[in-house]
């Protein structure tokens, strides 16, 4: 069984690799949502994959290092493309839920990154 967990956090970045002429050179901002899935067993007793609170519990401090940040100055993400800061995500939560298979970051609706480790 696969259950999903979206977040949304609210902050600003720039791409400092691409050239100075494309528009995401400069700094702007974006209304992510974080998508985390988990897979596991269904346990017969809760009739949970796990807990949606305990999901919350582990990335709550997370997100509060995102909200509200200036991305580019946080330590791995100085290119915060969303490929990149789905990969930072991944990095730091996978160790803390042993059952996550993979972390989309949305930088709008229409654009996603999808990382599964
Ligand atoms: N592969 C990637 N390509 C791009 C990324 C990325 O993370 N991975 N990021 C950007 C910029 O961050 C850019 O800001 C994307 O958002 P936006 O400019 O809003 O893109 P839209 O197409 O939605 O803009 P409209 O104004 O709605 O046309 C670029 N590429
Ligand atoms: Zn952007």
């Amino acid at each position: 069984m696969k259950i999903t967990q979206a977040f949304t956090f609210e902050a600003a970045h720039c791409l400092p690799r691409v050239p100075e002429t494309h528009r995401c050179h400069r700094i702007h901002g974006h209304s992510y949502r974080v998508e985390l899935r988990l897979e596991g067993p269904v346990d017969p007793d809760t009739g949970f994959v796990i807990d949606f609170f305990d999901v919350e519990a582990v990335f709550g401090p997370l997100l509060q290092r995102l909200d509200h940040q200036y991305l580019n100055e946080i330590d791995g993400l100085d290119n915060p493309t969303a490929e990149n800061i789905a990969v930072w995500i991944w990095n730091q939560t996978k160790p803390l839920l042993g059952q996550m298979c993979s972390v989309t970051v949305y930088e709008t609706p229409l654009c996603w990154a999808e990382y599964e480790g």
